[in-house]
């Protein structure tokens, strides 16, 4: 495709059209942003856990296809907040939809149409814009369920496009993915075409450990944690230093992490370090420190950290 200009502006004439669309995936804690944007993108950009409301920072994955770029932002959990954190997590999401020019939510078909899923199509309606159904995890219930709700909530008017797909198995992501880039406006990229995170280097660091963290701990510390990446230094070998801080509330959840003679804290730190030296491919140190930090979550320092804003 070529530009219509006048005809002696050859460059601009000449010049291929780029297309490049913004996208904020929201959806209900757990429904599978995370999943689905890694699953967009082709890389390991947000981490999965099982554990809801895991995602705490506005993390944007960029992805190719064709001519058209997509940057994605992954939104935490829209839900109804309660503690502060929660607060600004929520506006945080929907600050990240308000960006995009298109809004895909993403509903987990196994529960269906909860209240969470109600809110947000309520702010949905109240935004005014139209938003594409993503049907996720279709893998895990039956076709004919699967039409009736897709049916209940095409009813509600607030979707355009309904896309059924599994995040997890990558079922109809491909057409999801083709129908974002026909949505796409023309513009130039904003990003190197190879870049698939935004992210600094160090946040993305600090989501690999506090994945083992929660990996590993999920059931003593729900969401006692956080990490922080304090020091990353590029040797003259070839090989990163990185220290990270993980930050815990009480003593007795530094004793959780750092386990029996140490090994816990061992266990977590070859984890991480090996899924870093992938990602960065060549050889990581990295040290871990444990520290108590009291009401960590009602710090306002470390929500700009998060890329959060403070809510009172
Ligand atoms: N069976 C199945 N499981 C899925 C699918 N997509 C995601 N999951 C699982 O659902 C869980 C939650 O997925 P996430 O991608 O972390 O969900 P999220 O919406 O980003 O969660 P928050 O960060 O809490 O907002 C994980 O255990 C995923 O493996 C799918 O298509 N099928």
């Amino acid at each position: 495709m070529t530009d219509q200009t006048t005809s002696d502006d050859a460059s601009v004439a000449s010049s291929p059209a780029t297309y490049c669309g913004f996208v904020a995936l929201i959806g209900a804690p757990n429904a599978g942003k995370s999943t689905l944007l890694n699953a967009l993108v082709g890389a390991k950009v947000a981490i999965v856990t099982h554990k809801v409301q895991t995602t705490r920072s506005r993390i944007t994955g960029i992805a190719m296809e064709g001519d058209t770029q997509l940057v994605f932002i992954d939104t935490p959990g829209i839900f109804q907040p309660r503690r502060r954190l929660d607060r600004a997590m929520v506006s945080a999401a929907w600050r990240g939809a308000e960006d995009a020019e298109t809004v895909v939510l993403i509903v987990d078909a196994r529960k269906g149409l909860t209240d969470d899923v109600s809110r947000i199509i309520d702010g949905l309606r109240a935004g005014g814009g139209k938003a594409i159904l993503a049907l996720n995890k279709i893998d895990t219930v039956k076709r004919d369920m699967l039409l009736a709700l897709s049916q209940e909530l095409f009813e509600t008017g607030v979707f355009s496009d309904v896309f059924m797909i599994s995040a997890l198995t990558g079922d109809g992501v491909a057409d999801l993915k083709a129908h974002l880039a026909e949505m796409a406006p023309a513009g130039p990229f904003m990003y190197p075409e190879d870049q698939v995170a935004d992210i600094t280097m160090r946040m993305l660091a600090a989501e690999v450990t506090r994945e083992k963290v929660y990996l590993r701990l999920h059931d003593e510390l729900p969401y006692a944690i956080t990490v922080e990446t304090e020091k990353w230094e590029e040797r003259k070998d070839g090989s990163v230093r990185i220290e990270q801080v993980i930050h815990v509330q009480r003593d007795s959840q530094k004793g959780m992490v750092i386990g029996k003679g140490g090994a816990m804290l061992k266990t977590l730190g070859s984890m991480a370090r090996e899924e870093l030296e992938a990602m960065l491919e060549c050889r990581v140190h990295l040290f871990l420190h444990v520290r108590v930090t009291e009401r960590w979550a009602e710090d306002r320092g470390r929500y700009s950290d998060m890329g959060l804003d403070y809510v009172d």
